[in-house]
């Protein structure tokens, strides 16, 4: 592979050329199914001897996920030094059967907050208070937060905050999807914190959620945007609190977000990077799952090493890698001018 250098803005200096010469797609397997899929397609892209995640979900466009390789072509631009070695995570659990939602939890081993996913599409409500009171039956002690990813509108999501507030909720993610929404919401019903999440990574100017007041707290992924030095960027300008959250990325994506957690001035919630848990393989040896430290359930602040027998286990069939390329060279021109 062709040693390379960053450019001085932090960005990789690679060509094209290079990238699709080196590109590996995988194919995952899930555990569990979780935002509708059950396998997360990934591709790994090497920037001198390292390799770099770039995996926007498979529905996106070229305008959305070339923010997503903006970001992948930054992973080294590391703007500060680390101010912690490991950082808090939180189990997730998907919009399984309530029946079921202690079973999938077993897999993150020990934990103290959880987010519950809620407004699945084809459910109700009473499927999400179901799932909400087993857990916190089982788990009274628990921390837990909810992400609606703006499935309720304004009405169904007061109906809904109201009837899940005598479970003890830590915030309610993205509850309805539009901003003005938020904003009402929250003069509605102030009992629960209001994060904010599509709102700020789907949005042209994720700022705005922050000026017109629309959430507590910020939740900030790495690749939607655009880096760990933006999304650094982003929670500092918003001047709310912040949780880091994952992209259902390989253990490299994660290690990026982790990045970007031992960064923030102040972690005063969980981040949702322990979704490593939901996928069934991995492309490094020693994945980033989360271990109990005593107090937390936490990721270590570390760059994993990609195993290349792993991109081969795992390599997707020849027409994915295919359609990978040429988004590959959609998405290029796009990432250079984001
Ligand atoms: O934040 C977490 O606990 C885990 C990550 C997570 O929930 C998500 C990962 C990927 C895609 C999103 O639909 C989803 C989210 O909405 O936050
Ligand atoms: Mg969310």
């Amino acid at each position: 592979m062709p040693e390379s250098q960053p450019n001085a803005d932090g960005s990789a200096a690679v060509s094209l050329e290079s990238l699709l010469a080196g590109m590996r797609v995988v194919s995952l397997p899930m555990t569990v199914r979780f935002r509708g899929i059950t396998e997360r397609e990934a591709a790994l892209l090497p920037i001198g001897d390292r390799w770099v995640e770039w995996s926007p979900f498979l529905e996106y466009e070229a305008p959305e996920a070339s923010r997503w390789l903006r970001a992948a072509l930054t992973t080294f631009d590391t703007p500060s030094a680390p101010l912690r070695d490991r950082v808090p995570v939180n189990a997730t659990l998907p919009a399984v059967p309530a029946d079921q939602a202690v079973q999938v939890l077993e897999r993150y081993g020990r934990w103290r907050t959880v987010k519950i996913k809620v407004a699945e599409r084809g459910q109700r409500l009473d499927d999400d208070v179901a799932r909400v009171r087993a857990v916190r039956e089982r788990f009274p002690e628990a921390r837990i937060r909810i992400d609606a990813n703006g499935g309720w509108d304004l009405d169904q999501a007061e109906t809904a905050l109201r009837t899940l507030e005598p479970f003890g909720l830590e915030y309610a993610e993205q509850p309805v999807a539009q901003l003005h929404d938020l904003v009402t919401l929250r003069t509605r019903f102030d009992r629960i914190p209001i994060a904010a999440d599509e709102s700020v990574r789907k949005a042209e100017d994720p700022l705005r959620v922050a000026r017109m007041g629309a959430a507590d707290i910020v939740v900030v992924k790495v690749q939607p945007l655009g880096g760990v030095s933006a999304a650094l960027d982003t929670v500092v300008a918003s001047g709310l609190p912040a949780v880091v959250s994952s992209a259902l990325d390989t253990s490299v994506g994660l290690a990026a977000g982790v990045q970007l957690a031992a960064r923030l001035p102040s972690l005063d919630y969980d981040c949702g990077l322990s979704t490593g848990a939901l996928l069934g393989g991995d492309v490094v040896r020693r994945r980033l799952l989360p271990e109990w430290d005593g107090d937390a359930a936490v990721l270590p602040v570390t760059q994993p090493e990609v195993d290349e027998g792993l991109l081969d286990e795992f390599a997707a069939a020849d027409e994915r890698q295919q359609h990978w390329r040429q988004r590959l060279i959609d998405c290029w021109p796009l990432a250079q001018a984001v």
